[in-house]
């Protein structure tokens, strides 16, 4: 891989954007060398989450525009498309998707942000939907899900401004779900990571299928048999049946008596 430095730690995955010198812009080589690492991603069985970072002053900078210049409207939506076809396929995966921002995100930086469940962020990070800026829009799906993820009417802010936000910003208006200290950024993300991969791989999946069927307009009274069945699922792993057996532990029943 020329453009991503890709890693997996035991059940969590990590995509690094890496062209530094292009301060993280997404050209065609590093669209199709995500391509290639999601879909080997999305087929690892063992896979709990996966986690994008860029380097510590840029997260990404969006789409590489001196490619995209020389591109008519006609010639540039075929990758436009193509990008948020990827967008789409990150957003539908079975594992937690977390955008891990230390410094700017911009334009096409923050449609990869909205794409993602969460989005952990360092105090000084800053988020910037750009685009009407430069005289267009978003385009790879990361302005409806903007909306989406903070509602219409700020989403539409953001959008329409283009100004840019800080993390502390991001957080209030539901963007950011969590903001660490610079120095303690990566410590305190994998702290976090420890937490929200502790259920197991079934149980991960379950919530994230819910998750997906209540974003799309889905009712729960058609979601419970999902939910009945992914239990039931989990209901013989050794994490079930030890954790139940220490809670009706005698010893344990003994303490909660006295
Ligand atoms: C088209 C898709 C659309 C979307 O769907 O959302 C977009 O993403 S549009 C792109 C939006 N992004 C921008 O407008 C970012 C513009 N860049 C900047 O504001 C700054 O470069 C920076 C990212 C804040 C970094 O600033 P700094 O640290 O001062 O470095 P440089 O400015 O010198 O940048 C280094 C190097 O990178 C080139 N660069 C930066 N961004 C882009 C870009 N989006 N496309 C192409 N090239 C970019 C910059 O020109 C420098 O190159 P050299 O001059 O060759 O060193």
């Amino acid at each position: 891989m020329n453009t991503l430095i890709v890693s997996q730690e035991n059940e969590i995955g990590y995509i690094y954007f890496n062209r530094p010198e292009q301060a993280n812009t997404i050209n065609e080589e590093m669209i199709e060398e995500l391509e290639i690492t999601i879909e080997q991603f999305s087929q690892n069985d063992k896979l709990k989450a996966l986690i994008f970072r860029g380097y510590r002053e840029i997260f990404v900078s969006g789409g590489d525009l001196n490619q995209h210049q020389q591109m008519s409207g006609n010639q540039v939506y075929p990758l436009l498309y193509r990008v948020g076809k990827l967008l789409d396929q990150i957003a539908k995966l079975n594992v937690i998707t977390i955008a891990a921002v230390e410094g700017k995100a911009i334009g096409g930086g923050c449609e990869i942000v909205s794409s993602c469940d969460f989005c952990v962020a360092s105090s000084s990070a800053t988020f910037q939907f750009i685009q009407a800026r430069l005289g267009i829009t978003t385009a790879w799906g990361g302005g409806s899900r903007l909306m989406k993820k903070i509602g219409t009417k700020k989403g539409l802010q953001l959008l329409l401004t283009g100004e840019q936000i800080s993390s502390h910003q991001g957080h209030h208006i539901g963007l950011v779900d969590w903001v660490y200290e610079d120095e303690h950024f990566t410590h305190s993300l994998k702290k976090l990571l420890k937490k929200l991969t502790r259920p197991s791989k079934p149980a991960i999946y379950t919530f994230k299928k819910m998750a997906q069927l209540v974003e799309s307009g889905v009712s729960p009274s058609q979601i419970y048999p999902l939910e009945a069945q992914g239990c039931a699922e989990c209901w013989d792993l050794e994490k079930h049946q030890k954790s139940v057996n220490y809670i009706l532990s005698p010893l344990l029943k003994q303490k909660s008596n006295e």
